[in-house]
């Protein structure tokens, strides 16, 4: 086992109640089926998540990344600080700048940067990385797509989403999550340690793989917390903030957390993929997608400046809130639709759910 040596009290690390509902509950849709587009859809209306199955990156290269990211977390922690370039690099226990916490160590690079922390990597693990990113920012590319025809948008209009998370313009990150055992002495199995604390990614899309150790939940519409049945040949898609703002509502961004694993069980690795516009990118609805008379739900802002508020709020803040605009007027049903296909209202109101911890 691979210990976590920060001074950082495991006792100051919040506690987490374990949710109990059916890992069922998560929506899964075939990327490579004739329906992917709809249920894609259907999915970032109702849930904001899903599991992607038939997705293509190879497991090779997805193993290869998992083998090099566990050789790096066992360095001493000496040699991983190495890696540290605040706020990017390696981090440990730490979330962020403004007191959150989490029983993990984990990387965070910004893609493409060729920045001080991807550079004092070991080479294998950085080419493991570069490649794995590149798969996956391909299937990100094209659920962006699948997202924009499962909205209705008109074909030749499809690619808008996906463009936003075009490389060289866009801003993407990766981070490796290494959660270790926790040696926390846990009551009856019915509490866990805080391993991610419940937030929702800001950016437009992230893309998640994880081994075969789960952890992760998601929270539903209706503030139930589900766990997420570990599937490391699957990826799991979130809805991003931005996204949300994007359709106006249409989708919603998914509020999740992860729960460390307990004395005995194995490490959780995860690897996240996040898709973020160029920092000038203005984030409003998309015209593509509004219907006559319909208002934005937000005030207009650009990627950097909603970066800028995100990295002074705390995790769980409710980030979108203070670009929130008063209740716009519900869109007439008998209006006229950009293109052919139905252009669903938004689906029901961003929640302001009470944490359950
Ligand atoms: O490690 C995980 O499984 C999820 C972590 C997460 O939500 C994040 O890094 O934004
Ligand atoms: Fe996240």
């Amino acid at each position: 086992m691979v210990a976590i040596t920060v001074p950082i009290s495991v006792d100051t690390i919040p506690l987490v109640k374990c949710a109990n509902a059916a890992a069922a509950a998560v929506p899964s849709v075939d990327l490579s089926a004739p329906g992917a587009a709809a249920a894609v859809a259907d999915a970032c209306r109702g849930v904001g998540f899903f599991r992607a199955t038939n997705h293509g990156v190879p497991a090779a290269l997805a193993e290869a990344l998992e083998e090099r990211a566990a050789a790096f977390f066992a360095l001493p922690h000496k040699d991983k600080l190495e890696a540290s370039a605040r706020p990017l690099g390696y981090g440990s226990k730490s979330i962020g700048c403004n007191g959150d916490v989490g029983w993990l160590e984990y990387i965070l690079l910004s893609v493409g940067s060729g920045s001080v922390a991807a550079a004092s990597l070991p080479p294998l693990l950085r080419a493991a990385l570069e490649e794995y990113t590149d798969a996956v920012r391909e299937v990100g590319a094209r659920v962006l797509e699948l997202m924009a025809d499962g909205l209705g948008v008109a074909e030749e209009h499809r690619g808008v989403l996906r463009r936003m998370v075009a490389p060289d313009e866009a801003d993407e990150l990766v981070r490796v999550n290494h959660y270790p055992p926790c040696p926390c002495p846990l009551a009856a199995g019915q509490r866990g340690v805080t391993g991610f604390g419940e937030h929702t990614d800001p950016q437009i899309i992230s893309v998640l793989r994880s081994n075969r150790t789960g952890g992760l939940q998601i929270m539903l519409p209706d503030g139930r917390w589900v766990p997420v049945a570990p599937d490391p040949d699957s990826l799991f898609v979130n809805v991003g903030d931005s996204l949300q703002v994007l359709t106006n509502g249409r989708f919603q961004s998914v509020k999740h957390r992860v729960v460390a694993p307990a004395e005995g069980q194995q490490s959780r690795l995860s690897v996240i993929y996040f898709g973020g516009p160029a920092p000038a990118q203005r984030i409003a609805p998309l015209p593509e997608l509004m219907r006559e008379g319909e208002r934005s739900l937000y005030r207009e802002f650009t990627w950097a400046e909603y970066k800028k508020a995100a990295y002074k709020s705390r995790l769980g803040d409710h980030r979108l809130g203070p670009f929130e605009l008063p209740a716009a007027k519900e869109p007439n049903s008998s209006d006229q639709h950009s293109s052919s296909n139905a252009v669903q209202p938004p689906a029901r109101a961003p929640p302001h759910v009470a944490p359950v911890y």
